[in-house]
C-alpha cells in the first residue's frame, strides 16, 4: 500500500490542480445550464445575459481543456517514471531475486500493467469534472426545488449503492483474469523460444496449444466476459433508473406541489444534462478497476526489487588486481518440491593474478555455481569472498563484478562493442578469431549477428578480449568449436591472454588440454576434491 502511494505521490499536486480546474469548469457548466433555463423562460434576450453566457462558455472550455492537458501530462510522466524506475530496479536487483520472479511474470507488468496504470491519471480529470458537474447540478436542483432534489438524490443514492456492490463482484473477476494472463505469457515464451522444437513435434504443438493455451485463453474470455457483463448490467440498470426518475419528475410535479413550470423544465433539463457525467463515471469503472489491479502488480514488482545493490565506485584495474579468494563459502539453491536442493561447499579457493586455473568435474558437480559465486552473481550464503584480501560485501559487489569479463555458457551477445573499445583492436580480434570475412565494425556496432553458434561464441570472446578486465572467465567456451578453433583456444588464445597479464578461470571438459592450466580445481558433488597432476605438464 505504502509503495502504491509512493508511486503516485509525485503526481498528487498536478492532479489536485487538474481537479480544481475541473471544478471551476463544472461550476461554469452548471451556471450555463441555469442561464440557458432563464434565457428559455424569457421572451426577450438581454445583451448582458448573452455576454455572461459567452463568458461561461469560455471558462467551461478553458477549465476542461486545461484540466485534461494537466492530467495527460501527469499520466505521461507517471508512465515514463515507472518505466525508468522499474528498469533501474531490475538492473540493480540481485540475480537470485530476478530468477525467482520469473520472466513470464515480469513481462506483462513491464508492458501491459504500466500502461494500464497511466489510465488512473488519464481518467482522473474527466472523473473529477464529471463528479463536480454532478455536485453542481444537485446544488442547482436543491435551489430549484428541495423536495424534487431530495427525490432525485434518494433514487440516485440507492442506484449508486447497487452499482458499487456489483462493481465489487466485477473486480474479483478482473483479478482472476489477470492471474491467467501470466500463464498465457508463459505459453507465449514457449511459442517463440521453442519455435524449432515445436515444429519438429506435433505432440508438443498440440500439448501447448490445446493442453496449455486453449484452457487459459478460454478462462480469460469467460472471466472477462462475466466481469464486463456485471459492469454493463450495472450501467444499464443505472440508465433505466435514471429515466424512471425523469418520468417521475415530469409526471409528479403536481404531486410534489411544484407549480412553477420553469422549475419543472429546469429540473428535467439538469437531469438530462447530468446523464452524460453519470454515464462517464459508469464507463470509467472497468478501466479504473483494471488500473487499480495493475498498480498493485507494479507496486509488487517495485517492492520485490526494492533491495537493490548499490553501484560501488572503486573498480579494480588490470594492474591493481592481486588475488581473489573464497573462504568457507556455501551456496544452496532453493529445494525443489520433490527433492533435495543442490548445495555447494563449504569450500576454500584462492586465485592469484596471472594464474590460469581450470575448473573441472562431472556434469552437475557445481562448476557453474562456483563460477557464479566467484563472479559475484550469487552472494555466498555462508563464508566470505575476498578481493585483494578485503571482504566483498553487498555494497561492494557491483564494483567487484567489474573485475571480470566472461563468456558464460548461456551468454548474451551484444550488437555494440564494449564502451571505449578501439574499433581497430576490434577488427584485429575479429580477424584473429577467423571472423574477418563474416562481419565488420561500423561506428562501434557489429554489422551482423547472423552467425553460426561456433562463430557467435568466437564473437563473444572478441567482446571479452576488448574489455580491459584483469580476470577472464570462460564456461565451456570450446564446447561448440570445431577441432581447429578448439585447439587454437587452448594453445594460442589462452597463452596469449596470459601473456597479456590476464588471470584466467576456465571451466573445461577437454582433458586433452588440461596441461595448459597452471592448476586444476576439481569439483565433485559441490566440494573441491584433490586433482590429479594433469595440469601444467
Ligand atoms: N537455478 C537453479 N535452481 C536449482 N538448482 C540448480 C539451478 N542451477 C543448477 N542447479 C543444480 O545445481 C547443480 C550444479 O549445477 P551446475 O550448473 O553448477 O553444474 P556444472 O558442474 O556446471 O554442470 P555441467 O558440467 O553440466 O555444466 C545441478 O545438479 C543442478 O541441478
Amino acid at each position: 500500500m505504502t509503495s502504491r502511494r509512493e508511486l503516485l505521490a509525485p503526481f498528487a499536486l498536478p492532479l489536485a490542480a487538474a481537479g480544481l480546474l475541473g471544478a471551476l469548469a463544472s461550476a461554469a457548466t452548471v451556471a450555463l445550464l441555469a442561464t440557458t433555463n432563464s434565457l428559455l423562460a424569457q421572451a426577450e434576450r438581454r445583451p448582458d445575459e448573452l455576454a455572461v453566457f459567452g463568458l461561461l462558455c469560455l471558462v467551461a472550455f478553458g477549465g476542461n481543456a486545461l484540466a485534461d492537458m494537466l492530467t495527460n501530462r501527469a499520466g505521461q510522466h507517471l508512465v515514463a517514471r515507472l518505466r525508468r524506475s522499474l528498469a533501474e530496479r531490475i538492473l540493480a536487483a540481485p540475480l537470485d531475486a530476478l530468477e525467482r520472479y520469473r520472466t513470464h511474470r515480469l513481462m506483462p507488468v513491464l508492458t501491459g500493467d504500466i500502461d494500464a496504470v497511466s489510465d488512473l491519471a488519464f481518467l482522473f480529470a474527466p472523473l473529477a469534472i464529471a463528479g463536480a458537474v454532478i455536485l453542481g447540478c444537485v446544488g442547482y436542483l436543491v435551489w430549484l426545488s428541495p423536495p424534487l432534489a431530495f427525490l432525485v438524490c434518494a433514487l440516485a443514492g440507492a442506484g449508486s449503492v447497487a452499482v458499487y456492490a456489483t462493481r465489487l463482484r466485477g473486480v474479483a473477476g478482473f483479478w482472476q483474469a489477470r492471474e491467467s494472463e501470466d500463464a498465457l505469457h508463459k505459453s507465449y515464451r514457449t511459442l517463440i523460444e521453442g519455435a524449432r522444437e515445436l515444429r519438429l513435434s506435433r505432440n508438443r504443438r498440440s500439448e501447448l496449444l490445446d493442453g496449455a493455451m486453449a484452457p487459459t485463453i478460454e478462462t480469460i474470455r469467460r472471466v472477462n466476459t462475466r466481469a464486463i457483463n456485471v459492469f454493463v448490467l450495472a450501467n444499464a440498470a443505472g440508465s433505466t433508473l435514471y429515466f424512471a426518475v425523469i418520468a417521475l419528475v415530469a409526471a409528479g410535479g403536481a404531486w410534489l406541489q411544484v407549480e412553477d413550470a420553469a422549475v419543472l423544465t429546469g429540473t428535467v433539463l439538469v437531469l438530462l444534462y447530468m446523464k452524460g457525467p453519470i454515464d462517464q463515471i459508469m464507463q470509467a469503472l472497468p478501466p479504473l478497476v483494471r488500473a487499480q489491479i495493475s498498480l498493485r502488480r507494479v507496486a509488487e514488482l517495485n517492492e520485490a526489487f526494492a533491495a537493490g545493490e548499490a553501484p560501488g565506485d572503486e573498480v579494480p584495474t588490470a594492474t591493481s588486481f592481486g588475488s581473489l579468494e573464497l573462504s568457507g563459502v556455501r551456496y544452496a539453491y532453493p529445494a525443489p518440491a520433490d527433492g533435495e536442493a543442490f548445495a555447494l561447499g563449504p569450500l576454500d579457493l584462492a586465485v592469484k593474478a596471472g594464474e590460469t586455473v581450470f575448473v573441472v568435474g562431472s556434469n552437475g558437480a557445481g562448476k557453474t555455481t562456483l563460477i557464479n559465486l566467484l563472479l559475484g552473481l550469487h552472494a555466498p550464503q555462508a563464508g566470505e569472498l575476498r578481493l585483494d584480501g578485503r571482504p566483498v560485501d553487498a555494497a561492494g559487489r557491483d564494483a567487484y563484478r567489474q573485475t571480470f569479463s566472461a563468456v558464460l555458457s548461456d551468454y548474451f551477445l551484444f550488437e555494440t562493442l564494449p564502451a571505449g573499445a578501439d574499433p581497430d583492436a576490434a577488427r584485429a580480434h575479429i580477424d584473429w578469431l577467423g571472423l574477418g570475412g563474416k562481419l565488420s565494425v561500423e561506428g562501434g556496432r557489429l554489422s551482423t549477428l547472423d552467425l553460426s553458434s561456433g562463430q557467435k561464441k568466437r564473437l563473444a570472446l572478441v567482446h571479452a578480449c576488448l574489455e580491459d578486465r584483469p580476470v577472464m572467465v570462460f564456461d565451456e567456451w570450446a564446447a561448440d568449436q570445431d577441432p581447429r578453433f578448439r585447439r587454437m583456444f587452448y594453445e594460442t588464445v589462452l597463452p596469449e591472454l596470459k601473456r597479456r597479464g590476464r588471470t584466467l578461470i576456465v571451466i573445461s571438459h577437454d582433458d586433452r588440454y588440461f596441461h595448459i592450466a597452471d592448476r586444476l580445481v576439481r569439483l565433485e558433488a559441490g566440494r573441491i576434491v584433490p586433482a590429479t597432476a594433469e595440469a601444467g605438464r
